[in-house]
Formats: structure tokens, C-alpha cells, sequence
């Protein structure tokens, strides 16, 4: 069996009083396409740097395909392409010399080097601009640059750290298919992103981190699941009451003008169900409606429902 893409267990990192990791456990196995969400500080950067080696970790272990991102550090980075949040990038070399070097610093020959970086330029379609210097790229060409020199030791797991944000539309949708062609093709990827809808659409499975720690894992649709679906009944009069309904998920009805507001967890496979039994007590139902929950919704709330929990057991304390 391959070994997962990356597996860490109980992996700690403080930086003082802060825990940026809390004894993290994950595992990511080889193929998928797996996000990381999490607010502001939730200790995805750390996870990440903690993996190519750029933060030493307090406590636990992490193994990228079974190396040991410390002990066997060469073996574990070269199966490693990122592409950080920052631009570290060497300013000084046309673009194109800035890959080669890169592909050497993995142990790449020279001569397949050259080659590598002029696949990768042109895999992100900038290979018009390889005697360009970094600096002299627009924002959107770096992106693309930062993306082909993570590519150019044609890396097994790819780990993106927010690598749309602020980016127009076009280069996010040029970049959605470069990345999922990527993972079509075999590589893993492991994605931070703070557009939710970005995570839902690409992603196999996302963890939720909060504080140092996941508080999920999960596909998108399950976790889309667990929210709560709004079920939109429009009626032929304006009840006075909010009728009460027995039908099992329903958490709760209101009433706005000659529509009910029925919210349930799984809304549209209990619709119907609402309909008939409005239908049963007279109602005649003219319209219905439903509004999934967004994963945007559910990772607020799990977020939220953490935070809570957290606030609360330091009052406790
Ligand atoms: N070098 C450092 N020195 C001190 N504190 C740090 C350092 N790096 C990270 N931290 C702290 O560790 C916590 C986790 O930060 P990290 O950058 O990993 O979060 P993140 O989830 O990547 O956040 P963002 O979404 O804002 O990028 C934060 O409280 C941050 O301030």
C-alpha cells in the first residue's frame, strides 16, 4: 500500500504563550485534493511550514509519504512543491534561471533542468516572459510564476497556501484547472484558502482548524449535510399561525407574509414530506423552495461553536 501523502500525529509548535499547533493528527492520503480552512491564526501556515521544514516542531511527528519531514528531511522535500503565501523569490536572475536553479537545488541535472522550467512556464502560461525578472511581473504573473517554480521538481504532493487570494476572476479559474488537471494527473494536493466556495468546488475533503487543532475532516458535501437547509413554501393565503409539522428533521417554522420559512437539516429529501402534511391540514402549497446551506455556513458555525467552547472552559477554569 502507498503510504498517505502526509500523516502527522500530535504535532505541537508554540511561539510563546501562543499554541499554533495543539497536538495536531492528520492524515492526507496520496491522490486526494485536501483544503485546510481555518480562521486567521488557525496554525495552517505553521502545519504546512512545519512540513517543508521551515518550522521546527515542539512535539509529535509528520512523514510525507513515510519520510520524515526531520530525519529524512532530502527525501521528504523533494516529494514537496510549495507555493507560499509570502514571495521568497530570487530577484536578481530572469525567471527562467531562477527555476533551473531551483530544480538543481532538488538534485535535477541541468540539462533536464532547462526543460523542467520551460514545461512549468509554459504549463502556467507565462513562458513568453522567462527573461523577465520577478520583480517585473504583474501580481498575477507571479502567482503564476510562485505555481511553476513549486511544479519545477515535478513534486508528488503540491501544497498551495492561499494561492488565489486576491486574484481577478480569470487567473482563479485558470488556476482551478491547472490545479485539478495537476491532481487529475496523480499529484496530491494540499490547498489553504479562505474562499469556502473555492474548497467546496476542488476539494475531495477539507479539514476545519481552529486554534492548533482540527475540529473536522471531511468531504464538502458532509459537511454541507450537517447544516441547516431552509425550505421555502409558498401558500395560496397568509396563515396567522405558523402550523406546526410532523415531519422528522424540521427544527423550526416561521411565517413571512404567504411563505413558510421551514428550516431543516437535509431539506430537500424532507420537502415533499412538508408538503404533504401541509397539504393534509388544508394548506394549498403554491411554490417551494430550497436553500441548501452553504459550507460557508457550517464552517462558521463549527468555527464559532469552538471558540465558544474554548471561551467557556476558560471561564470554568
Ligand atoms: N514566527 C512566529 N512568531 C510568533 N508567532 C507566530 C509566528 N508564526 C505564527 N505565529 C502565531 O501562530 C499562530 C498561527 O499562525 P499561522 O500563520 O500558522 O496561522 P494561519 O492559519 O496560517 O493564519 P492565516 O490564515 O492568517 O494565514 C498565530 O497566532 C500567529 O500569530
Amino acid at each position: 500500500m502507498t503510504a498517505p501523502a502526509i500523516d502527522v500525529r500530535e504535532l505541537r509548535k508554540s511561539y510563546g504563550d501562543v499554541q499554533a499547533l495543539d497536538g495536531l493528527s492528520l492524515t492526507v492520503e496520496s491522490g486526494e485534493f485536501f483544503g485546510l480552512l481555518g480562521p486567521n491564526g488557525a496554525g495552517k501556515t505553521t502545519f504546512i511550514n512545519s512540513l517543508v521544514g521551515l518550522v521546527h516542531a515542539d512535539g509529535g511527528t509528520a512523514e510525507v509519504f513515510g519520510f520524515d519531514v526531520e530525519a529524512d528531511y532530502r527525501e521528504a522535500r523533494d516529494r514537496i512543491g510549495l507555493a507560499p503565501q509570502e514571495y521568497n523569490v530570487d530577484r536578481f536572475f530572469p525567471i527562467h534561471e531562477v527555476l533551473e536553479h531551483k530544480a538543481g537545488y532538488h538534485g535535477v541535472p541541468h540539462d533536464v533542468a532547462e526543460e523542467r522550467a520551460a514545461d512549468a512556464l509554459k504549463t502556467v502560461g507565462i513562458w513568453d516572459k522567462r527573461d523577465t525578472r520577478f520583480d517585473w511581473l504583474s501580481g498575477g504573473m507571479k502567482r503564476r510564476f510562485v505555481l511553476a517554480r513549486a511544479l519545477v521538481s515535478d513534486p508528488d504532493l503540491l501544497i498551495l497556501d492561499e494561492p488565489t487570494a486576491g486574484v481577478d476572476v480569470e487567473l482563479r479559474r485558470d488556476l482551478w484547472e491547472l490545479i485539478t488537471d495537476l491532481n487529475d494527473d496523480g499529484t496530491t494536493i494540499l490547498l489553504t484558502t479562505h474562499y469556502i466556495e473555492e474548497a467546496e468546488r476542488l476539494c475531495d475533503r477539507v479539514a476545519i482548524m481552529n486554534e492548533g487543532n482540527k475540529v473536522e475532516v471531511a468531504t464538502p458535501q458532509d459537511l454541507m449535510e450537517r447544516g441547516t437547509d431552509t425550505v421555502e413554501v409558498g401558500l395560496a393565503s397568509a396563515p396567522t399561525t405558523a402550523p406546526t409539522l410532523d415531519v422528522d428533521g424540521v427544527h423550526g417554522v416561521t411565517v413571512e407574509g404567504d411563505t413558510l420559512l421551514v428550516t431543516a437539516a437535509g431539506g430537500s429529501t424532507l420537502a415533499p414530506a412538508v408538503m404533504r402534511d401541509l397539504e393534509s391540514q388544508g394548506y394549498t402549497v403554491t411554490s417551494l423552495d430550497v436553500r441548501r446551506a452553504s459550507l460557508e455556513e457550517v464552517f462558521v458555525d463549527l468555527t464559532r461553536a469552538e471558540r465558544t467552547q474554548s471561551v467557556e472552559t476558560e471561564v470554568a477554569q
